[in-house]
């Protein structure tokens, strides 16, 4: 792969709901100077409603084929920094779209640190309401099953604050776009 190729490819957050990709994409963009997407925005954007009552009205069914459509879409362009949503990886399609045009980065988090942000996050994420902590888990662990095996490069989060996870990010890209230069 040529070094121009490597480095306009896009950038792909992906993680567990609360791991950080929305928050942390918007700082990689906004520190490589590039555009960033948030796909659950794009969706939300799209119904002009947020997403649990998208899900409440619509139905996960046409959230989860509009996110992948939304993604297909995006992984024709090169140079984007894209965050999509925790379940997008369930999608074999979304995996392989995104595994072949882009760069994606794991933002992994350790349970302990994780169950921390369950409260902040609950409401405006629906495929935790109504779920036992211990349901939460189950699905936490399986989720992390496909995140760990689709990705090409990762960071531990637990313990960072949000603008050193990002400039971390930003020198691991970096020193990966130098070490493919061709000279
Ligand atoms: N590194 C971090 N340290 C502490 N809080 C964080 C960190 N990253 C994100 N958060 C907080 O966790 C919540 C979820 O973050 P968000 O970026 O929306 O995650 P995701 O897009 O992965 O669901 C937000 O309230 C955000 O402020
Ligand atoms: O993991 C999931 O199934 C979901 C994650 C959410 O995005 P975040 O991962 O940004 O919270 C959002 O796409 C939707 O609520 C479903
Ligand atoms: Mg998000």
């Amino acid at each position: 792969m040529s070094n121009s190729s490597l480095r306009e490819k896009n950038i792909v957050f992906i993680g567990f709901m609360g791991a950080g990709k929305t928050t942390v994409g918007k700082l990689v963009a906004k520190k490589l100077y590039r555009d960033f997407i948030d796909i659950d925005e794009e969706i939300e954007k799209e119904y002009n409603m947020p997403i649990p009552k998208i899900f409440a009205e619509i139905g996960e069914k046409a959230f989860r084929e509009k996110e992948k459509e939304l993604i297909q879409n995006l992984c024709d362009y090169k140079l984007k920094i894209i965050s999509v949503g925790g379940g997008a990886f369930l999608q074999e399609e979304i995996r392989r779209v995104c595994l072949s045009s882009s760069i994606v980065f794991y933002l992994d988090i350790t349970w302990d640190a994780w169950k921390g942000r369950l409260s902040s996050i609950i409401d405006s994420r629906p495929v935790l309401q109504g779920k036992s902590m211990e349901e939460i888990e189950a699905l936490f662990y399986k989720r992390k099953e496909i995140y760990k095996n689709n990705y090409h490069s990762t960071i531990e989060i637990s313990n960072q604050n949000m603008d050193e996870l990002a400039e971390s990010i930003v020198q691991t890209l970096k020193l990966s776009w130098e070490l493919h230069e061709t000279k």
